[in-house]
């Protein structure tokens, strides 16, 4: 499909407790679809539901070297649903983020070094991993999203 919209600050979805999953179904599987282009397009290492106006429990992780992240390592872009922080790290390490909902912005976050994190895939089957580092800094950026939490919510 072709790219959405993205909710940039102000509207409401971006300050809603996202619901979680249930359905399993083809439309989960298009909204996820949708919110991959919608990622693409505008060069992100990481998307959440709300920011395509979707108030579910469902994130896109894909750290990728591109010229907003030179740095970033790359993976697999992996859809994440109804993800949970099980474990975390003491540790918290600062570094630079954008959002693709607060445009033109790169503030410096406190985020937690690794995460033990479990989540769904889009057919259902859980998933466990430890997250470390550039990819846990995302993971924790999108699980903001889906509790109504963005960046300008997280300034020291
Ligand atoms: O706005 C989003 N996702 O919600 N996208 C951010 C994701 C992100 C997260 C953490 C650090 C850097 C970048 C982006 O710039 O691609
Ligand atoms: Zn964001």
């Amino acid at each position: 499909p072709t790219p959405l919209p993205i909710c940039v600050t102000g509207d409401p979805v971006l300050y809603q407790i996202a619901a979680p999953v249930t359905e399993f179904d083809a439309r989960l599987e298009a909204l996820a679809h949708s919110a991959m282009v919608t990622m693409d397009a505008a060069k992100g290492v990481g998307i959440a539901a709300p920011q395509i106006g979707v108030s579910l429990r469902f994130f896109i992780v894909a750290s990728r070297a591109n010229e907003r992240y030179p740095d970033a390592p790359n993976m697999a872009p992996v859809v994440m649903v109804n993800p949970c922080i099980l474990a975390a790290s003491n540790e918290l390490v600062a570094g630079e983020e954008g959002c693709l909902s607060v445009p033109g912005k790169r503030l410096s976050i406190l985020r937690h070094q690794w995460l033990d994190v479990s989540w769904q895939s889009l057919d259902g089957e859980t998933h466990h991993a430890r997250l470390e580092g550039f990819v846990a800094r995302i993971f924790q950026h999108e699980l903001d999203h889906l509790d109504g939490i963005t960046l300008l919510e997280r300034i020291e």
